[in-house]
């Protein structure tokens, strides 16, 4: 699939060879990072001080490089249990400020998702462990691998004293697996000071489509997660004493979920598919040209059979159509044995992943339409009330922007392919968000393999991948000046 990469370009070659000597010390400082329990998601003192210490750490070695570091403080988290827990800050570092050079800006986060050796983890989840060149972690690819990634890439010119080709900004956060919580209101704050002479972006927060083909990401749908509450009253009652007499909230909320989406996918829900942009040849023909093994991917998902067959169907059902989840029913009964409740009151909870050109509060309205019909035509005495959670946009860019060109020589120079241009079918809302506040373009760059695991047990990232993405980083750097 690949030719051998030709030998980089002059000025790269000692870097390349810098980042193959030193890869035992990039992954010595990968086990360090992961050794720190810095998880977002669980509202605990713990695992908070874990995420200050995280971020003092990413602070304390852009410093070492002699990165200009600002280290904000971003307040306090309300949890809906009336706590307040302390926000870590997020960086905004930067190093170099030649008006001459490019100044590319690089988004991450240090924040992890839970963790549990108990959860079917085969290792201490915060004890990097190397198996097979297979360095397994918890955020060791979602998202510190890639962060230090772009970190030992600086690193490398800093320790060779070769200038470095551009000028380099850095937003690093502690909060994206709990949802970037204060960051919009950061970018807000900051866009016309810390981003004003930011000229492009670069995020590296997902991953290839392929075990072995890097990728360019160029799209992401967006998200708009639904809950429906069915209430008759706060307490459950006794099957037995109230069965056969009262319309049951459950049965009401099987009836609303069941009202949303086919045996084939198609989302039930009236006009939703009307603001979808059409399909053109020309995009058909991009799906065609990704190197995706249908089988191996079915395979290593466990999954008997897809939905579609082809391997264009599948792609544009995950990136360009919408799709809607049910994820789960809040108040059912769900442990073993057989209870015999009939639950008071229960909030049923959907999303609704957004393609260009839906509209978020379009679908709102459509989506709180529907359940309020199909829940009038079943004369319940219960209540109903349908609030949207989450509305996130999705996102596209121009693939013929600098920054796309840079990374697709970057790419070649490394790995001797070209890249497959993909999308992704989840959300990284902070892309939107650097588009529509900060007005900057964004490229994403992923480094880490399909069947890397991220927020699943087990994650990892492939030493290869690690230390050649490094180099990526690398590259680009150089791509970018050549192009400025
Ligand atoms: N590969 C990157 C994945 C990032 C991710 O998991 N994002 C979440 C964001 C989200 C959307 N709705 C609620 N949170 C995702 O589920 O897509
Ligand atoms: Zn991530
Ligand atoms: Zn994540």
């Amino acid at each position: 699939m690949f030719s051998s990469p030709s030998p980089p370009p002059a000025p790269l070659e000692k870097v390349f060879q810098y980042i193959d000597l030193h890869q035992d010390e990039f992954v010595q400082m990968l086990k360090e990072w992961v050794a720190i329990e810095s998880d977002s998601v669980q509202p605990m003192p713990h695992f908070r001080q874990e995420l200050f210490r995280m971020m003092a750490v990413a602070a304390d070695m852009l410093q070492r490089l002699g990165a200009h570091v600002a280290s904000v403080d971003m307040g306090s988290q309300q949890l809906p249990d009336g706590q307040s827990l302390p926000i870590p800050p997020v960086i905004l570092a930067e190093l170099g400020n030649d008006s001459t050079k490019a100044t590319v800006c690089f988004y991450g986060h240090l924040d992890v998702q839970p963790a549990d050796r108990a959860d079917g983890w085969l290792m201490d989840p915060y004890m990097l462990t190397e198996v097979d060149g297979k360095l397994y972690g918890r955020g060791a690819t979602d998202n510190k691998g890639p962060v230090l990634a772009w970190i030992n890439a600086v690193s490398a010119f800093r320790a060779l004293e070769q200038d470095l080709p551009v000028n380099i900004k850095f937003i690093i956060e502690g909060m994206e697996e709990a949802g970037s919580v204060a960051l919009e209101e950061l970018m807000e704050k900051e866009k016309d000071r810390f981003f004003s002479g930011v000229d492009y972006i670069v995020i590296s927060d997902n991953l290839w489509i392929s075990q072995r083909k890097p990728a360019i990401t160029y799209g992401t749908r967006g998200n708009s997660y639904f809950t429906v509450e069915v209430k008759c009253r706060d307490q459950d009652f006794h099957s037995g004493t109230f069965g056969g007499i009262l319309h049951e909230p459950m049965a009401d909320l099987v009836a609303l979920l069941g009202s949303l989406v086919d045996s084939s996918g198609h989302i039930l829900v009236p006009g939703i598919y009307d603001e979808v942009a059409p399909v053109t040849e020309e995009e058909i023909n991009t799906y065609k040209a990704i190197d995706l093994d249908l089988e191996e991917y079915r395979n290593s998902s466990q999954v008997a059979k897809f939905l579609f067959d082809t391997k264009e169907e599948i792609l544009m059902h995950l990136w360009r159509y919408p799709s809607l989840s049910i994820h789960g029913i809040e108040g059912a009964f769900d442990e073993p044995g057989a209870k015999t409740v009939i639950p008071g009151r229960v909030i049923g909870k959907f999303s609704i992943r957004l393609v260009p050109h839906m509209n978020v509060s379009m679908v709102e309205k459509q989506v709180t339409r529907h359940l309020e019909d199909v829940f009038s035509k079943r004369n319940s005495s219960n209540e109903m009330v349908v609030s949207m959670a989450l509305g996130l946009h999705p996102w596209i860019a121009n693939i013929n922007n600098t920054h796309y060109i840079a990374a697709k020589r970057a790419i070649r120079t490394v790995f001797g392919t070209d890249p497959d241009m993909i999308r992704d079918g989840s959300t990284i809302p902070i892309a939107k968000m650097f588009q529509e506040i900060v007005h900057k373009s964004v490229v994403m760059i992923p480094l880490g393999a399909v069947d890397d695991g991220e927020h699943s047990q087990n994650e990892k990232i492939n030493r290869w991948n690690y230390i050649e993405g490094t180099k990526v980083f690398a590259a680009f750097f150089f791509e970018m000046a050549q192009l400025h």
